[in-house]
């Protein structure tokens, strides 16, 4: 097994897709090879002292800093940059301190470098850098195939879910108590509050679901810049019908989705194009938790769903149709459930962290991997969790437990 240095700008205990996406696949690396470098956050000291492999924090934008004398003190070998926009530009570094092998993932934040000239000449410049440059959608790919033509190979690195934590049949009542939301139905969000995540649209929709399910209630998990925005919005517009909790911990997420029943993610492309949706690993969650979904068109967003099978692909920005689609699913509880039991199911069969893992592996060994991602089906390879982490939760800061 090579010795192999990941950095990343994106690690627990900060909440977000990056982080869950990193820290799924880094846990199931070999962890004697293994060094991570990752920003500083409050309470990392405490969460890195619980992992059997080394994580050394930086500023978030400086941890270039030392990486040369890191990687050769490490005797690192490979390496993996998990977020290549901006980190792809210390390449030609990590190059320079003997990393022979290096992989480089995309996201949905690279299509925004893509679509601006200087960003995507440098994107173009470093990619021969990598040995491979991972995207995680098809909808993600052809732009970023665009941009580079042969400059670097690409291969597919999906996100997945881990279907035991999210899984049907929790506990969600404490969690409607905790922020009486009553017995009526529950239309959950989960992200990061940011713009392209669409939740002003959604409070624009929102009073028109009330008025059709009067004990109809909002919950929107997560923080960011727009969450106060957001909180002035709904008091507005839909007084007493929406919570924002803001951060919840990872051991309480999965309750979370256990107190709804329908869970919606309205992103959009914002920006002029430059914000876009990769994939959207909270659609997966919920899909595993057995939940309809109800998901805005951007970038490789549609692949997130079956659309009509595990729940809706909407154009967000049409805010009658947003609300005419969570008014039918809440009038129809059949349809709803029928979605979210095609959605386990789905989710269960394609979107494993294993599967996703044991290909990063074959990457950064250098061993063959077909560019696509495999169809559905259950995967019979078994990388196993490392014990020393199996029960280490990403982000443990609760403002709501
Ligand atoms: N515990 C906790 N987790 C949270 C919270 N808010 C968000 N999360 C977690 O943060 C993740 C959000 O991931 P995405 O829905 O995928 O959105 P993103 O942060 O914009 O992620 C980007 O990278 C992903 C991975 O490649 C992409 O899937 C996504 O489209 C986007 O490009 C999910 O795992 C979700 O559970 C919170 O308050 N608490």
């Amino acid at each position: 097994m090579p010795r192999t240095l990941v950095i990343t700008g994106h690690f627990p205990p900060e909440p977000g897709g990056v982080q869950t996406f990193t820290w799924e696949l880094v846990r199931r690396l070999p962890a004697d090879r293994l060094l991570v470098v990752a920003p500083a956050w409050p309470g990392a000291a405490r969460f890195d002292a619980r992992l059997d492999f080394p994580v050394v924090r930086r500023h978030a934008y400086l941890l270039f800093r030392g990486l040369r004398r890191l990687a050769a003190r490490h005797g690192a070998d490979v390496g993996w940059i998990t977020a290549a926009a901006p980190f792809a530009m210390y390449a030609p570094l990590v190059r320079a301190a003997g990393v022979h092998r290096l992989i480089g993932s995309t996201h949905g934040q690279e299509l925004g470098w893509f679509r601006c000239a200087p960003t995507r000449a440098a994107l173009r410049a470093v990619a021969p850098a990598f040995d491979a440059l991972t995207f995680l959608s098809m909808g993600t790919r052809g732009e970023i195939a665009a941009a580079l033509g042969d400059r670097t190979r690409l291969v597919q690195l999906a996100g997945a879910v881990d279907a035991v934590r999210f899984r049907p049949g929790l506990d969600g009542r404490a969690v409607r108590r905790r922020h009486g939301l009553g017995q009526g139905p529950v239309v959950l969000s989960v992200s990061r509050l940011v713009r392209r995540k669409g939740h002003d649209l959604l409070l624009d929709a929102w009073p028109d679901v009330v008025r059709r399910h009067p004990d109809a209630r909002l919950v929107i998990v997560g923080d960011g810049p727009t969450r106060s925005h957001l909180t002035d919005r709904a008091a507005r517009t839909a007084p007493g019908t929406v919570t924002l909790p803001g951060t919840v911990s990872a051991a309480d997420l999965p309750r979370y989705y256990a107190a709804a029943d329908v869970f919606v993610l309205p992103c959009r492309d914002t920006r002029g194009g430059l914000q876009v949706e990769g994939l959207g690993l909270s659609v997966l969650e919920a899909s595993a938790a057995g939940l309809p979904v109800v998901v805005g068109r951007s970038g490789g967003s549609p692949e997130s769903l079956i659309d009509g099978r595990t729940g809706v692909l909407v154009d967000a920005s049409r805010t009658d149709g947003l609300a005419g689609v969570l008014h039918e699913l809440l009038a129809d509880p059949g349809r709803a459930r029928f979605m979210g039991e095609n959605g386990r199911r789905w989710v269960c069969e394609k979107w494993t962290w294993d599967r996703a893992a044991a290909r990063l592996a074959a990457l950064l060994r250098g061993a063959p991997v077909a560019e696509a991602s495999p169809e559905a089906g259950p995967d019979r390879r078994d990388v196993r969790l490392r014990d020393a982490v199996r029960g280490v939760e990403p982000a443990w800061d609760s403002r709501s437990s």
